[in-house]
């Protein structure tokens, strides 16, 4: 039985992996929120899953590299020093961060990247996402690495082609950057479409989460991969074989 401590325990995802622990048959090892003592949580854990926020990476990733313990980190607002931090901490423990859990956008991530190798510049790319009211950050995390996939199947790099939200007189659209638009409301629990526009034809790829749990399992597979492995940074892909 796999001892899995959650970070962020109390929260909307916590919730949903305190569920998905139990129904996988593994332990809960504990969790902890704001002002909680990572260490002492890795200490009793074989595994720290964490779904919190930006502010607490760094705490965490130190909790787990003293003691050796592997993490799966879910939480997303995420800026490049964070990255940083991540790849640092992958020299010495297995690390494995993802804006998103579930099957279905592991899978979306390679369509998108196989869609924008294939169609030219004059497809513009635009990635649209619904979430619910509580959510923090924006684009959300999904969104972003659908913007990885998109940019690194035209060999570009995000950073230099992204736009994020437009207002005013914006001018006209500039051939091969990749847009990003947010919706916030209600209870939805993450909605994200990359659309492909040419002159005369559209092509959408959608998906719809329709509650946490798909995430939670998603997590906790990844949590039952990551044991064991040699140091390093994973992805979702990796876990689900795809
Ligand atoms: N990768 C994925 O597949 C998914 C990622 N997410 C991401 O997971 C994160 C959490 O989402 P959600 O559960 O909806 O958010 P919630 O706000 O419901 O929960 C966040 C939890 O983290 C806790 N927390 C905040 N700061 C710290 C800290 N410094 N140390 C420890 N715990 C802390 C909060 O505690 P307190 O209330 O005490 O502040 C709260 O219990 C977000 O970044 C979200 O985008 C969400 C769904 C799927
Ligand atoms: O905050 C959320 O709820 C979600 N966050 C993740 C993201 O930012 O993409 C994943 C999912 O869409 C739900």
């Amino acid at each position: 039985m796999t001892r899995i401590g959650i970070i962020g325990s109390a929260g909307r995802m916590g919730n949903a992996l305190q569920a998905a622990v139990a129904a996988a048959g593994h332990e809960f090892a504990g969790g902890i929120d704001k002002g909680g003592d990572p260490l002492a949580l890795a200490q009793s854990s074989d595994v720290l899953v964490d779904f919190s926020a930006p502010g607490a990476l760094e705490f965490n990733l130190d909790a787990a590299i003293h003691t050796g313990v592997p993490i799966v980190i879910g939480t997303t607002g995420l800026e490049e020093r964070h990255h940083w931090l991540i790849d640092s901490a992958a020299v010495s423990i297995p690390v494995l961060q993802t804006g998103n859990t579930s099957l279905g956008v592991t899978l979306l991530s390679h369509l998108v990247r196989e869609a924008a190798s294939r169609l030219g510049e004059d497809w513009d790319i635009e990635i649209v996402e619904t979430h619910h009211r509580m959510k923090v950050d924006a684009p959300s995390g999904t969104a972003l690495l659908l913007g990885e996939a998109a940019a690194k199947g035209r060999g570009v790099h995000l950073a230099d082609e992204a736009v994020r939200g437009r207002d005013g007189i914006t001018g006209a659209r500039k051939a091969g950057t990749i847009g990003f638009a947010a919706l916030r409301g209600g209870s939805v629990a993450g909605d994200h479409s990359v659309h492909f526009l040419a002159d005369n034809e559209r092509l959408t790829f959608s998906h719809l989460a329709e509650n946490r749990g798909i995430f939670a399992k998603g997590a906790i597979r990844a949590a039952e991969w990551i044991i064991g492995k040699a140091p390093g940074r994973y992805t979702m892909p990796e876990v689900l074989g795809l």
